[in-house]
């Protein structure tokens, strides 16, 4: 499984700041960019392709965590092709704003921020029907059995699915188990925090790398 680790900068200067070694082991970084002010986000993104000269970065401009729309479609759309050719990847919020033409390096992704639905298989036929490459899913169990089904429904998928790379992950302290097991139920990557979690349940880099090196 490939380790994420997000990064939440706030401005221009929490990135020269940031001690980028502690993220050598991230086989990812994730840019969270929804934490700057947009104007800023030009800059920003070349000083953090600066500071992470050798990883992957993907950008991500979270809305669904909002309870507000924070931007139009139409600035969504435009955001997202600002900087999908300037990182390896760039996550894209399909179900939310399903009229976007999908760049080629997207991650469509959908959040529920209460639950693991009823109806996860069809999310995550939906997501993949656009014809991206990545498809990402987080939800919050409220019980046990939440994560079996998000784990069974998974590998499923997975199996059903050899050509798309799937990412999910069970979010909270019902669903850390998600979070390092991921290789056992068809999930490719996993999300680790340096510091700041950027959603709840995360573990550390550190601790994701030696369960990772446990179970290979
Ligand atoms: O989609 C995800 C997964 C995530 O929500 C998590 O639960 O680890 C963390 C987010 O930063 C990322 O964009």
């Amino acid at each position: 499984m490939k380790i994420v680790v997000p990064i939440m900068p706030k401005n221009l200067s929490e990135i020269a700041k940031l001690d980028t070694a502690q993220y050598a082991n991230a086989d990812l970084v994730e840019w969270r960019a929804d934490f700057m002010p947009i104007p800023d986000l030009k800059q920003a993104a070349q000083d953090i392709k600066a500071q992470f000269p050798n990883q992957g970065i993907i950008f991500t401009y979270r809305t669904e965590d909002k309870a507000e729309p924070v931007l139009s479609a139409e600035d969504y759309d435009r955001l997202i092709h600002q900087f999908s050719t300037e990182f390896a990847y760039v996550d894209v919020e399909i179900l939310r704003f399903p009229s976007i033409s999908l760049p080629d390096n997207a991650i469509v992704s959908y959040h529920d921020f209460t639950q693991i639905p009823q109806n996860l298989p069809d999310v995550l036929s939906k997501m993949a029907a656009s014809g991206a490459k990545v498809v990402k899913f987080a939800g919050m169990p409220q019980k046990q059995s939440d994560v079996l089904r998000l784990m069974t429904e998974t590998l499923r998928f997975s199996e059903e699915h050899p050509d798309v790379t799937l990412v999910t992950m069970a979010m909270g302290e019902l669903g850390k188990i998600t979070r390092v097991a991921s290789d056992s139920f068809g999930s490719s990557w996993t999300f680790a925090s340096v510091g700041e979690t950027s959603a709840p349940g995360q573990l550390s880099l550190a601790e994701v790398v030696r369960i990772r090196e446990i179970f290979q």
